[in-house]
């Protein structure tokens, strides 16, 4: 297996009026090609950093690392998709032409892209909501839209922000099925931050813990129930047992 990220003491320094903020401290990582890697961590360690540096968003300014074969920081584009907390898709445009965007933001879409979009619509379930507009859909509906926009363009690699930070636990718990079914069904690489344990145990098959600010690495831990999870997995010992490993990490120490 290939790896597709590569990080080598990778940091972050943002400049501000107010001195400099260290975000990450020399974070080295390697993430294979195929792989599904959660990365959680305290309020403010960096996470949303460390995705904004893969998606070329946000420059590192120490250490290197390579996406695909590529030094990050260059002039790179269209390697990856993002899905962040709010779908952010845009109220005028119909489901499809949002799912679109990242292809006609760049040229005309062929049909081959809308046959791909529609492919992708099919996938999570919304094909009889092609033509409809945002706000005819539900929250994790419109969610499910946004995951088809970042995999519309074949993305290498698929970053997701805490995308169902802001829905009910019944729909997250059904979308995170869902991403699971979509990661293996695309066999994307997958980069996801999230607050919740339970969805980093639930989704990858390694769980990254970072230090809080400025960001390290401080445990990077192999959840080993092979690729398809079934809600299921929630109640098992083994589940609460990986879960609560993880989160000893966060307890705070009395003095
Ligand atoms: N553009 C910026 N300019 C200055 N400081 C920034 C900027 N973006 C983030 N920071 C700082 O860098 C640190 C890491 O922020 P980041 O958003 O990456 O953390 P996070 O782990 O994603 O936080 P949260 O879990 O609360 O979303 C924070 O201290 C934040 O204040």
């Amino acid at each position: 297996m290939s790896t597709l990220v590569e990080l080598d003491r990778l940091d972050k320094v943002y400049a501000t009026g107010t001195g400099d903020v260290v975000a990450l401290d020399g974070i080295t990582l390697a993430i294979d090609e195929g792989e599904f890697v959660a990365v959680v961590g305290p309020s403010g360690c960096g996470k949303t950093t460390l995705l904004k540096i893969l998606a070329n968003i946000e420059q590192h300014t120490g250490g290197a690392g390579i996406l695909g074969g590529k030094e990050l920081g260059g002039n790179r584009s269209g390697d990856v998709g993002m899905v962040f907390q709010k779908a952010t898709l845009l109220p005028w445009l119909d489901i499809l032409a949002n799912v679109l965007l990242p292809v006609t933001l760049k040229r005309r879409a062929t049909r081959q892209d809308t046959a791909a979009a529609l492919g992708l619509l099919e996938m999570v379930g919304l094909s009889e909501f092609a033509r409809k507009r945002p706000h005819e859909l539900s929250g994790g509906m419109q969610q499910r839209a946004a995951i088809c926009r970042a995999l519309v363009h074949e993305p290498s690699l698929l970053l997701l922000d805490e995308p169902f930070g802001a829905l009910d636990a019944m729909t997250r718990d059904q979308l995170n099925v869902e991403v699971n079914r979509i990661w293996r069904e695309t066999h994307k690489t997958a980069v996801l931050i999230t607050h919740s344990i339970p969805e980093a145990v639930f989704l990858a098959e390694r769980v990254i813990v970072m230090s809080p600010r400025p960001g390290r690495i401080i445990a990077d831990i192999p959840i080993p129930f092979g690729k398809e999870r079934t809600l299921d997995l929630l109640g098992t010992p083994e589940f609460a047992a990986l879960s609560a490993q993880i989160r000893r990490f966060f307890e705070v120490k009395a003095a």
